[in-house]
């Protein structure tokens, strides 16, 4: 068995919508619901933390966000899918949702979601949490990077354009998504950190690699995109409706 943490308790500022990114309408539902309804078809995942923006609780029906109606219970009854609080950066939203997860084996898979990624697919999530054996601390989701990828000397105060400083080799580079699943011990040891390491995180396994730990790539499509700027919400509305009308 495994636990998930969907982490939707960001302001979506880049967004710029006029409610927090999660509860963003895509096609009918909140954002977050998308990949909430992808984790809640995964058997093995025991329990699921939705980490929300403080004031922003887990609806008592799940029908309110497009959900069927045992959405949040599991098959003896109790208790599935949880809401709790955020942090201020997403680490330590991710530390909360974490507590919230409750005890469970050193080794137990700890799987972490972006609610801002609606795309995700169940045959996705089984391959991170299957990656995390043989020893691996982690296994994160990652698309192979298309695009030349240069690095540049940071912007000019004069505003003058960056100059490149050197393309780097592309073969070698990938672009990291979620899901990140981790041993539950080594995530709860990462997230012990001070709360400005864990601020300066853009994900969780930067935090893993940091202390020295084994962190493997999933190969993931690059649809499994994070809705962040406003082209991002209309091409999960063209994805997603592609994705129905082949079903
Ligand atoms: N304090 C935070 C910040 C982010 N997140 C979540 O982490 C994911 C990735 O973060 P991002 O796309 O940056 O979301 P926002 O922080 O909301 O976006 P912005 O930076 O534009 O405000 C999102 O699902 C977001 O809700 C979170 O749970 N808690
Ligand atoms: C975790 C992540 O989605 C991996 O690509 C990404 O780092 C989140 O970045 P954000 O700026 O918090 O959206």
């Amino acid at each position: 068995m495994a636990v998930a943490i969907v982490v939707a308790a960001g302001r979506g500022e880049r967004l710029g919508h006029d409610r927090p990114k999660a509860l963003v309408p895509l096609l009918g539902r909140p954002l977050l619901a998308w990949s909430l309804e992808a984790l809640i078809g995964v058997t093995s995942l025991r329990r699921i933390v939705v980490v929300l923006p403080d004031g922003e609780p887990l609806p008592d029906d799940p029908a309110a966000w497009g959900l069927g109606p045992t959405s949040w219970t599991a098959p003896d009854g109790s208790a599935r899918v949880v809401g709790v609080g955020g942090g201020r950066e997403r680490s330590h939203s991710v530390r909360a949702g974490l507590a919230a997860t409750g005890e469970g084996p050193p080794d137990e898979p700890v799987l972490v979601h972006d609610g801002a990624r609606p795309l995700v697919t169940a045959a996705l999530i089984a391959a991170c949490l299957a990656g995390v054996r043989d020893g691996a601390d982690a296994a994160i989701a990652a698309a192979a990077v298309t695009d030349t990828v240069k690095q540049a000397r940071p912007a000019d105060p004069s505003g003058a354009l960056p100059r490149v400083d050197r393309t780097l080799d592309r073969s070698l580079l990938w672009a990291v998504q979620t899901p990140q699943v981790f041993r539950r011990d080594v995530l709860a040891r990462a997230l012990a950190e001070p709360d400005e390491v864990l601020a300066a995180a853009t994900d969780d396994a930067s935090l893993v690699e940091a202390a020295g730990g084994d962190v493997r790539l999933v190969a993931a499509p690059r649809s499994n995109l994070k809705v962040t700027l406003p082209e991002d919400l209309r091409l999960a509305e063209l994805l997603l409706g592609d994705r129905d009308r082949s079903r």
